[in-house]
């Protein structure tokens, strides 16, 4: 069955937990949790500026590849702070239906 955006995402997330509580050889996961934060902030600058090349080379392909390379890095970012994406849904859902100047205003407050 396939699974929708969210599910994805709390499945991927699930597993980047696995991965850090119990860590295989094999497992890029592991490997970035065993070489800490820094390597793991390293990442999701190198795929957000790979993002950015991607955007401006225009190619759709490419600029879905690295946002999901970006996004599964911010979610080990996530991951190793504990922090559960449902976190990050329960802001966008906060944010939903305000505009974008009335949300920095609340930013303020
Ligand atoms: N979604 C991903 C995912 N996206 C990207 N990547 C890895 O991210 C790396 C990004 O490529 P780069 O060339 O930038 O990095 P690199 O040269 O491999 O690494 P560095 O030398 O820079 O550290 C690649 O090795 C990709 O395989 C991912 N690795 C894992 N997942 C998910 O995590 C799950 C667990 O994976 P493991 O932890 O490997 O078991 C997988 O089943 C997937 O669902």
């Amino acid at each position: 069955m396939e699974r929708g955006g969210a599910e994805i995402i709390s499945a991927v997330y699930r597993v980047i937990q696995e991965r850090k509580a119990q860590p295989t050889e094999s497992s890029y996961t592991a490997k970035l949790f065993e070489k800490g934060i820094d390597k793991i902030l390293k990442k999701v600058g190198e795929e957000a500026t790979e993002v950015v090349i991607a955007g401006k080379g225009g190619k759709r392909e490419e600029i879905v590849y690295e946002t999901a390379d970006l996004i599964f890095h911010n979610l080990v970012l996530l991951g190793f702070y504990d922090i559960d994406p449902e976190e990050v849904y329960a802001e966008l859902r906060r944010r939903f239906g305000m505009s974008g100047l009335e949300e920095k205003a609340s930013r303020q407050e």
